[in-house]
């Protein structure tokens, strides 16, 4: 396996390799890998021949005062996990090699499915998301690209992009990875202190509960007010828990709705802050 930095040198390993009888897979990440991230490497090695990880911390997708210059770094121990995962190569370009100078074009889907939940708290995120994809798809030409649901929101973006666009990629999205005690696995619990640890279970749990209420055919089980409350309820019974937000919604298209539809799917999703530290979790709901 290599290491690649540049576009121009990862252009020439794909003219070097064999790719008629060979799909491409492909897995964007910013690093700091652990299981969740593995786990995509090892969907993508098993249905491509060949497999492209990158590692790269986008710029543009956070704004002023979040944690770019924090956000934990090793790229040492990446290259190895993805090694072990099944990568044949890292693409770790510095932040020059991507956006060239004088760069100014951005890929921005429009409408409510980049407005709401993450949209709303990060209201330029998205678009240096959708921005970079769109780069490291014109860079690697991938036959198959890999997300996680843990992203659920950037995952319906993305695919939404690749189909305004006609981007040629299909793009597969995995389960979540969780730690032993339903925490979903994210670079940044790291931040967490022990107790914040402790305590960050709360956001599976809520919507653990919520998926049982809605389970229990209770009168008013598929009520939204009613399957948020449980999820609210729970997360602010830990007092470090800060809510930024906890929404079900449209699971294609993430508009408002008032109850769970025989024959949909919902998003019940969360976002919290503790401390510093704001994570996210997600858990698709249907009957
Ligand atoms: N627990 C997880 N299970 C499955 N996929 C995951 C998990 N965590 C991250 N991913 C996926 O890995 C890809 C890269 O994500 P990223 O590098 O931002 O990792 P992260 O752990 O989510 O970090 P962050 O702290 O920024 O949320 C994304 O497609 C993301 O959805
Ligand atoms: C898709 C991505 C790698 C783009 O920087 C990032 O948003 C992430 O890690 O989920
Ligand atoms: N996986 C999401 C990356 C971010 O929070 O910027």
């Amino acid at each position: 396996m290599s290491m690649i930095k540049t576009a121009a040198e990862l252009e020439a390993w794909c003219r070097s390799v064999d790719r008629r009888n060979k799909t491409l897979g492909f897995v964007p990440t910013m690093g700091y890998l652990h299981e969740g991230h593995c786990s995509l490497i090892k969907a993508a090695k098993s249905q491509n021949g060949l497999v492209v990880a990158s590692v790269f911390v986008n710029p543009t997708q956070f704004a002023p005062g979040e944690d770019f210059e924090s956000y934990p770094r090793d790229i040492g121990r990446d290259y190895k996990l993805a090694r072990e995962a099944g990568a044949d190569v890292v693409f770790n370009p510095e932040v020059g090699e991507i956006y060239v100078p004088g760069s100014s074009t951005v890929i921005e889907v429009t409408g409510n499915i980049t407005k709401k939940l993450c949209g709303a708290s990060r209201p330029t995120h998205f678009e240096g998301v959708t921005t970079i994809v769109s780069i490291l798809f014109n860079i690697v030409r991938p036959d198959n690209a890999y997300f996680g649901q843990k992203d659920a929101q950037q995952a319906l973006i993305i695919k939404k992009m690749v189909r305004d666009l006609h981007i040629p990629v299909e793009v597969i999205v995995c389960p979540i990875v969780r730690e032993m005690d339903g925490l979903a696995m994210s670079s940044r619990n790291v931040y967490l202190n022990p107790e914040e640890r402790k305590q960050a279970t709360c956001l599976n749990v809520g919507l653990q509960k919520a998926a049982e209420y809605l389970a229990s055919g209770a009168v008013d089980c598929r009520s939204v007010t009613r399957l948020t409350e449980i999820i609210e309820s729970h997360i602010h019974s830990r007092d470090l828990a800060v809510i930024d937000y906890v929404k079900i919604l449209d699971g294609e298209t993430l508009d408002d709705i008032t109850a769970i539809e025989p024959g949909k799917t919902a998003l019940a999703a969360v976002a919290v802050k503790f401390g510093k530290t704001r994570l996210i979790d997600n858990r698709v709901l249907s009957i």
